[in-house]
């Protein structure tokens, strides 16, 4: 095992230099749950935690290592770990925390490719996949689009679905696969490249752990079942999280990557459309909304139907969203500082009956 193997590369080692990490060894963590990591490199696996400066000096959530990330350590015995700082990151996928709303949570990062995974069956839903490409938009992450199952379909239906995918969305690579006789296998391991990391963003059941299972040459994730129980009698899915696939792909699937998609489209919106993007540069207005604007060169291109006007609906219901999303967190800082407020003078009045 090389750094190489697990992506390390002259863009890295550079920011190494630059941030004077030589002294100290790098990894990259693979695995992080509640502050405890485990970290990988040349030398072996280790069990890591942070340094008191980088939790003191962390002004939230984010500052702290994900899954994915390059580590300056030092390595202590032959399994533990320090780490002390983080190399900065190319790409990160987050979602708002459920628990406290409003915050971030970095689900993984350094990641170059997401592959978009959808079943051709039931599961597949246009809109669902224009919000994982404004998920990638957003990380700075390149989308894939891997559609799974068509052995459940003849021929002219996949058809179908590509030709509907590409009427939607330009530039991005479309594969359409099955797990079961791996047709377009072939496809989906020329796409996937040695020392470059994935990871996958699709709902329950579309196929990511088969997928998973036959791209890595060995089962590391079971399928369709659940494959450990605890002490305490709850149910986990035991699996490593950054894998190294058969070609050299460095894959990276968490639990809560898995819950990825269910979350805000906070921006990148703009891009993900990159025809209303580029459209809206000949509106009339600066700050147009597309809505109903004169002179907006978006609705224009819709009325001339030069843009597909269901792309355009869900254009508008994600910035609805949006707005809802960013409201909401400006509406909990408010009533933060009211409630600060509100405690000072509580405060100061039982100081002034004292
Ligand atoms: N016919 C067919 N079945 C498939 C294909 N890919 C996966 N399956 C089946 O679909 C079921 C779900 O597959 P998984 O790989 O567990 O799906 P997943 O996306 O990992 O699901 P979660 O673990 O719930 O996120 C299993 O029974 C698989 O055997 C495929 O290409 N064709
Ligand atoms: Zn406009």
């Amino acid at each position: 095992m090389t750094l190489e193997d697990l992506g390390y590369n002259d863009q890295l080692e550079k920011l190494r230099n630059e941030n004077n990490l030589k002294a100290f060894d790098i990894g990259r963590v693979i695995s992080e749950h509640k502050e405890r990591y485990v970290v990988k490199n040349d030398k072996g696996e280790f069990e890591a935690e942070i340094t008191g400066h980088l939790r003191f000096s962390s002004k939230s959530r984010e500052d702290f290592p994900a899954v994915g990330d390059w580590v300056a350590i030092t390595i202590y015995d032959s399994d533990f770990c320090i780490i002390h700082s983080i190399l900065p990151r190319s790409s990160a996928i987050s979602r708002q925390d459920v628990g406290k709303f409003g915050e971030i949570q970095i689900i993984a990062t350094n990641i170059d490719y997401a592959l978009l995974v959808q079943a051709v069956d039931r599961d597949f839903n246009m809109n669902r996949l224009e919000r994982y490409l404004t998920i990638c938009n957003a990380s700075k992450v390149d989308p894939i689009i891997v559609l799974t199952k068509i052995d459940l379909i003849d021929e002219h239906q996949t058809l179908e679905i590509l030709e509907k995918i590409k009427t939607r969305i330009k530039n991005v690579p479309v594969i359409a696969i099955s797990n079961e006789s791996q047709d377009g296998y072939d496809k989906i391991k020329a796409v996937i490249e040695k020392g470059k990391t994935y990871c996958m963003l699709g709902s329950s059941g579309v196929g990511k752990s088969t997928l998973l299972n036959n791209l890595s040459g060995k089962p590391v994730m079971q399928t369709g079942t659940i494959s450990q129980s605890t002490k305490k009698g709850k149910h986990v899915t035991s699996h490593r999280e950054l894998v190294i696939l058969e070609n050299g792909g460095i894959l990276i699937d968490n639990p809560g990557m898995r819950e990825v998609g269910i979350a805000d489209p906070t921006s990148g919106l703009e891009m993900t459309f990159d025809v209303i993007g580029r459209l809206s540069q000949n509106c009339k207005f600066k700050d147009c909304t597309h809505t109903n604007e004169i002179g907006c060169a978006v609705i224009e291109a819709v009325e001339k139907g030069e843009l597909d006007h269901a792309s355009y609906e869900n254009y508008l219901k994600l910035e609805r969203e949006k707005a809802h999303f960013e409201s909401s967190v400006a509406e909990r800082r408010k009533r933060d500082k009211e409630f600060g407020k509100m405690m000072k003078n509580y405060k100061k009045d039982i100081n002034r009956k004292k």
